[in-house]
């Protein structure tokens, strides 16, 4: 390792001790700005407040603010992964990516472009969305970086529908567009939490050619989050993965705040456990989306997605530090 990329000790959270953690403006987990840590870091965690492409409920471009707001809560050591995730590695909080809200094309190649730059700095993601649109550039630019990545999808939707009213990105069809340009894994493809109804039994099958495999909202329920988790890692193996989580594969009673909710979902713990369980993983980039603020109730769901993405962050955070050989600092 040459020095200039010897680690230095990373920046962590504003101590709440001393400053109460309602006070100041949010970043996500009172992390410190990317410009704060000279514009380099190990995880950018980095705001879309893009949904232009939803069919239902708009109002999930002020997602990845109210999960920073909501964020203000988290402490610095994470007991389920044995783990201080802000001491392991940099993170911090890249702000937002400004994505037109009148061109969904033009925003896609903006949303792709920033994500290069970042990913090119040698950073990995954790996106906070926006509607699930967004997926889409993310994933291109992680192929670039990556090759074809191993995907796990959390939705109570499949997204990999065809295209709406002609239009081919939209926050339904992401997948399908990932599968047709060849930058994922058709090998480790999984959604997790599906349920609901659909437009036909094609829906299903289309799915399945695409090299899809489903774990239902029910499965979780009567398997369980271990079995789940072990049965995913085995499919996953060591491929670069890529966490999508669209916050309605959780229970509209764990998470309101949302525009296309549905019945019968998973738990926030069963979410939690289930990826505590996939730590092992070679998480390259994530991202939690559809957070619609507007239709929540005492942050319910911002609380839900910001401890969803520091548990993605946590994993990500261990094995930086652990390729660097530095993963014993807690
Ligand atoms: N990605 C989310 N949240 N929803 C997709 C729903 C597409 C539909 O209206 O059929
Ligand atoms: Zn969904
Ligand atoms: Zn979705």
């Amino acid at each position: 390792m040459s020095s200039a990329e010897t680690p230095t000790t990373p920046r962590g959270p504003v101590d709440s001790s001393r400053i109460p953690r309602y006070a100041g403006p949010a970043t996500y987990a009172r992390l410190p700005r990317l410009d704060e840590v000279g514009g380099k870091t190990d995880v950018a965690v980095v705001g879309v407040p893009f949904d232009t492409g939803v069919s239902y409920r708009p109002g999930a471009r002020f997602g990845g603010n109210a999960i920073r707001e909501a964020s203000r809560l988290l402490r610095p050591y994470n007991p389920a992964q044995d783990a201080s995730p802000f001491a392991l590695a940099q993170v911090a909080d890249a702000g937002d990516i400004a994505a037109n809200p009148f061109n969904i094309n033009e925003a896609v190649e903006t949303i792709e472009a920033a994500a290069d730059d970042l990913l090119g700095s040698g950073a990995r993601m954790m996106t906070l969305g926006g509607d699930h649109t967004i997926a889409l550039p993310l994933l291109r630019s992680v192929a670039k970086k990556h090759g074809p990545v191993a995907l796990l999808h959390f939705d109570a939707h499949l997204d990999t529908w065809d295209t709406y009213f002609g239009a081919e990105y939209t926050h339904g069809t992401p997948f399908r567009r990932a599968v047709e340009e060849g930058i994922l894994d058709t090998e480790a493809l999984s959604h997790v939490g599906i349920r609901g109804p659909l437009y036909g039994k094609k829906d299903l099958t289309d799915d399945e050619k695409m090299g899809f495999g489903i774990v239902t909202s029910a499965d979780v329920y009567r398997r369980g989050a271990d079995e789940v988790a072990d049965q995913l890692r085995q499919r996953i193996g060591d491929r670069p993965l890529y966490i999508s989580i669209d916050i309605d594969c959780l229970d509209p009673a764990h998470a309101p705040g949302t525009g296309t909710p549905e019945a019968g979902g998973m738990t926030s713990r069963e979410l939690l456990e289930i990826l505590r369980g996939l730590a092992s993983c070679n998480l390259v980039s994530a991202d939690v989306v559809e957070v619609a603020p507007a239709y929540d109730h005492a942050e319910i769901t911002a609380v839900a997605a910001s401890h969803t993405a520091y548990e993605l962050t946590t994993i990500m955070s261990r094995q930086i530090a652990e390729a660097r050989g530095t993963g014993s600092a807690q």
